[in-house]
């Protein structure tokens, strides 16, 4: 049994009460005061249930909460008490019903537009309550007070228990397959639907145009795309000329006019049971920058959105993969290939003495790429003793595989009178050039220069090259 801090038995002057969006009893009468008062107790009863209802039904949110009642014009929750229990009372189950416009399959498969269709959303009795018949009694109690009859309800995705209630009480067994989460029984699309299933409920015949096209914002629709119906005379036509040119003319202004009808299909944000509770794909918010969140929250919803935000998410996760892919053959490539051969870039003030010889191609050694992931024990052998090799693997991240720039390279092609030098520490990625000759550290392992600054000036070329200083200098390589 759930009970409360405060004395629940002002708001439950009878057993089971009803709760629309004022979030009060439909019995309270009271002052401004007395109502926030019992506006506030409700929220939390609500919420409370509906937390209870959520956790026994596996759910990871609840579907019902006090704010969405707040904010939804067509539900209403029952709750049933014990107010003998306790000191306080308790409250033992909750019932949340309303009206939907929903697009459903009837047993012939073709898709109907239900408006402010009767739908159960939300149904719980404390686990130390059921199987007592207190299910069956808060039940029938809505359905007297909406007029509704079972056989009218749609239940958005029930659980076992409430199909075996549902079969138990109302003897409800027999589904008509939907493509939402919402599950019918035989006899939902039958005559008098519009009188016996709800005050407000009634089945429309399926949307026609002129053409015979089926076409709604339903389901199926946006699966398989407009279904056509075809019309008597139409068919007649059709069956009389089978083969005929005509018909193939007929065919493709059909399929035409169904592909600019289908682009006039709208989406409706996603919301409801399925809305509401699903984790939310990363990707497909990204996507749909916030487009597909405005669902989100609400109480109400409809199912038909929800396979479209399905459809999204898949497409996301489709997009994902071949991006994963495509970056993963770009690394391969880049891995695979041999280094390519630098574009002589001419020298912008070439010493006399030097000889340039651009455009022959470079020695290898002398390639300004680096390699694309060293290993420490590489890395050790370019720097000192005393030098630390990075603490862990350079991924290309650090190496700036990805933006390799060949025409920099050039600036660091040794000559005479180039080398690299640094006496003492200075901010990480300075590095002194052209530093006269005969000034050299005698032992890299005297200096305390950043790691790849310490290339002597013997020549400084490891088998590494001198790119490798580069790119160890300046993280942005
Ligand atoms: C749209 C939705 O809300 S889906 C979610 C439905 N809610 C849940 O699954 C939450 C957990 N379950 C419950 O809260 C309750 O079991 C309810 C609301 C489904 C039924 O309330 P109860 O007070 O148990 O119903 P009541 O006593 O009137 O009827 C009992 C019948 O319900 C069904 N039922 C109830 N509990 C169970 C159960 N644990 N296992 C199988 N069937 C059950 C059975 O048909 C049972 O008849 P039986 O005992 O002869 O087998």
């Amino acid at each position: 049994m759930v009970e409360f801090r405060f004395d629940i038995k002002p708001l439950f002057p009878q057993p089971i009460i009803k709760v629309a969006s004022n979030l009060l009893p439909h019995t309270f009468r009271g002052d401004r005061r007395q109502c926030l008062d019992a506006t506030s107790k409700m929220s939390e009863i609500i919420d409370r249930l509906g937390q209870l209802s959520a956790i026994s039904q596996g759910l990871n949110k609840p579907v019902t909460t006090a704010q969405r009642l707040r904010m939804s014009e067509n539900q209403t929750i029952y709750l049933l008490a014990d107010t003998e229990a306790g000191p306080n009372g308790a409250v033992i189950g909750l019932l949340k019903v309303g009206t939907k416009d929903l697009y459903l399959f009837d047993e012939k498969g073709q898709t109907r537009k239900m408006e402010q269709s009767p739908s159960i959303l939300d149904f719980y009795v404390h686990e130390s309550r059921q199987r007592a018949g207190l299910g069956k009694r808060l039940f029938e109690t809505m359905l007297n007070e909406e007029q509704w009859t079972p056989l009218k309800c749609s239940v958005d995705r029930p659980s076992e228990k409430l199909l075996a209630f549902l079969s138990k009480h109302y003897g409800l067994v027999r589904t008509i397959p939907q493509a939402n989460n919402f599950v019918l029984y035989e006899g939902f699309f039958s005559d008098g639907a519009s009188q016996k299933g709800s005050r407000n409920g009634h089945a429309e015949s399926p949307e026609r145009t002129k053409n015979g096209l089926h076409i709604t914002n339903s389901p199926n629709t946006h699966l398989f795309g407009a279904t056509y119906l075809g019309d008597d005379t139409t068919k007649q036509k059709r069956f009389g000329r089978r083969g005929s040119d005509s018909q193939q003319q007929q065919q493709q202004q059909h399929q035409q006019q169904q592909a600019a009808l289908l682009q006039q299909i709208t989406q409706i944000s996603p919301n409801g049971r399925y809305g509401a509770p699903r984790p939310t794909c990363s990707m497909a918010e990204i996507i749909h920058a916030g487009s597909a969140s405005s669902g989100k929250g609400s109480g109400g919803g409809s199912a038909e959105s929800n396979r479209g935000n399905e459809i999204a998410e898949i497409a996301a996760q489709l997009q994902l993969q071949h991006l994963q892919t495509v970056e993963n053959v770009i690394e391969y490539e880049l891995e695979q290939e041999p280094e390519p051969e630098p574009e002589p870039e001419p020298q912008p003030e070439p010493e006399p003495e030097e000889v340039i010889t651009p455009p022959t191609p470079l020695p290898k050694s002398y390639t300004p790429t680096p390699p694309p992931v060293r290993s420490p024990e590489a890395a050790e052998s370019i720097i000192g003793d005393n030098r630390k090799p990075p603490a862990f693997q350079l991924s290309k991240q650090h190496t700036g595989m990805k933006n390799r720039s060949f025409g920099v390279g050039m600036a660091v092609m040794p000559s005479g009178k180039m080398e690299f030098n640094q006496e003492e520490r200075e901010d990480f990625g300075v590095v002194k050039i052209n530093r006269p000759l005969g000034n050299d550290i005698a032992s890299p392992v005297q200096d305390n220069t950043d790691a790849m600054s310490t290339v002597s000036s013997t020549g400084g070329l490891t088998d590494q090259g001198y790119n490798d200083l580069k790119f160890y200098h300046n993280k942005l390589w």
